[in-house]
C-alpha cells in the first residue's frame, strides 16, 4: 500500500448508506458458494470489477443471485458478522447497516428471523469487542408496494423498541425505475411518526420531480444518491432549496454511480456541485462487494478527483458524524475519538 493509501485506511470514517446483501466481500461469497454448490452461482457473477460498468438493470440481476446464496439465517449471520467485520478492518467507528428483511419458504426464513439474525450478529461482534459501533436501518424494497412498506414499517418499530437502540430507521431502496413513492408515502410517513429516522433513495434516475418533491415534503432525514435533483441534471432549483432548507444530507456513493452507469464520469460526479454549496454530503459505499470497493477506496477517489487537501478530507469524514441516526451521546462519543486520532495523522 502507497502512503497516500495508507492515509485513507487510516482516517477514521462514518459509513452510513451499505446494503447488507450488496456488502458482501469475495471471500464471504466464496463461503457462501460452498455450502450451495449446486447453484452453480461463481463469484465474478456477482460483482462488477475494475473498469467495468452495467446497466442499472443488469446491476439489480447482480442482486437476484446474491438472493439465492443468502437464504438462511445461517446466511444472514454470517454475511453480517464478515462485513461488520471488513468495515472495521477498514477502520469505519461508525456503520449503518441497512437490508430488506426478506421471508423464505423453502429455509423458514421469516422477516422477523431475518432481523434477528442480523441483530444477533451486531450484538456478537460487540462482545467481541471488535471496534466499531453498529446500528440498523429496515429496508422497504420500492417494487413491492404499499401492503408490504406497511408491514416492513411495524417490523421495524417493533424491533425499534425491542433492540436496544440498534434500529434506528427505514430505508427505502429498490429499482428506482419501479413503483412510485407516493404509494409509499403512508408507511413513510407512520415511520416518521413512531420515531423511526428515514434514509431515502432518491432521483437516483432521472425525471423523477414529482416523486422527488414529495418525498422531500415528508421530508427525509438523509437522501440516498440525489443524482437528478439540481438543475444542471433536470432536477429544479426549488427541490434543492428545498434540501437546503432543511439541511437534509446526500450520501454520496461515487463508484456505484460510475459503474451503475446513473453518472458519466467521476468528475462529473454531483458530488462537486453540493459540496461546493457547503451542504453535508457523506462519502458511502452503496454495495462494496457488488461494486468491488472500500470506504477508504472511496474516499481517496473524492479526494482526487475534486483536489481534497488532507484537512478537507478530514474534515468530511468528521463532519459525517453530525449527519449519523444515533443520539447526542453518540456522536459526542465519536468526536471524541476523532480528537485523540488527529495529531497522529495530520501533522
Ligand atoms: C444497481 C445499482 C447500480 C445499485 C446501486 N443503487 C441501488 N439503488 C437502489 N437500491 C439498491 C441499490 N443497491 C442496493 N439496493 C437495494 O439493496 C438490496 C440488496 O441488499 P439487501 O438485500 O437489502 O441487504 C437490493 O435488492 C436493492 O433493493
Ligand atoms: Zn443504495
Amino acid at each position: 500500500m502507497d502512503d497516500d493509501s495508507v492515509f485513507y485506511k487510516k482516517l477514521p470514517k462514518v459509513e452510513l448508506h451499505a446494503h447488507l446483501n450488496g456488502s458482501v466481500s469475495a471471500q464471504t461469497m466464496e463461503k457462501l458458494i460452498q455450502r450451495k454448490p449446486h447453484l452453480n452461482i461463481e463469484r465474478n457473477m456477482t460483482a462488477i470489477g475494475k473498469g467495468q460498468r452495467r446497466s442499472l438493470d443488469e446491476c439489480f440481476e447482480v442482486f437476484k443471485l446474491i438472493h439465492k446464496l443468502v437464504d438462511t439465517e445461517e446466511d444472514i449471520h454470517t454475511v453480517a458478522t464478515d462485513v461488520i467485520k471488513e468495515f472495521a478492518d477498514d477502520n469505519v467507528k461508525y456503520l449503518e447497516l441497512r437490508s430488506t428483511p426478506r421471508e423464505e419458504k423453502g429455509t423458514g426464513l421469516t422477516k422477523k428471523s431475518y432481523v434477528e439474525a442480523v441483530i444477533k450478529a451486531i450484538q456478537q461482534c460487540k462482545y467481541d469487542g471488535v471496534d466499531i459501533d453498529v446500528r440498523f436501518l429496515v429496508a422497504i424494497d420500492r417494487r413491492n408496494g404499499t401492503e408490504v412498506a406497511m408491514e416492513t414499517v411495524k417490523l421495524a418499530e417493533e424491533f425499534m423498541l425491542s433492540s436496544g437502540g440498534l434500529v434506528l430507521g427505514i430505508d427505502l431502496s429498490g429499482d428506482p425505475k419501479v413503483g412510485h413513492g407516493r404509494c409509499l408515502l403512508p408507511a413513510l410517513e407512520k415511520a416518521r411518526n413512531c420515531g423511526l429516522k428515514l434514509s431515502l433513495h432518491m432521483s437516483e434516475v432521472s425525471s423523477q420531480l414529482e416523486e422527488s418533491e414529495l418525498l422531500l415534503n415528508l421530508p427525509p432525514d438523509r437522501i440516498g444518491h440525489g443524482t437528478f435533483l439540481h438543475p444542471e441534471m433536470g432536477g429544479s432549483q426549488p427541490l434543492v432549496d428545498q434540501v437546503v432548507k432543511h439541511n437534509i444530507p446526500l450520501e454520496i456513493c461515487l463508484t456505484s454511480n460510475i459503474k451503475g452507469k446513473t453518472v458519466p464520469s467521476y468528475s462529473q460526479h454531483h458530488f462537486r456541485y453540493w459540496y461546493q454549496l457547503g451542504h453535508p454530503c457523506v462519502i458511502c459505499t452503496d454495495d462494496k462487494g457488488v461494486f468491488c470497493t472500500d470506504l477508504s477506496q472511496e474516499y481517496q477517489l473524492a479526494a482526487s478527483t475534486f483536489s481534497l487537501s488532507p484537512d478537507a478530507v478530514w474534515e468530511l469524514s468528521e463532519r459525517a458524524v453530525d449527519c449519523i441516526f444515533a443520539g447526542e451521546a453518540v456522536k459526542q462519543q465519536l468526536k471524541q475519538k476523532w480528537t485523540e486520532i488527529k495529531p497522529g495523522l495530520l501533522k
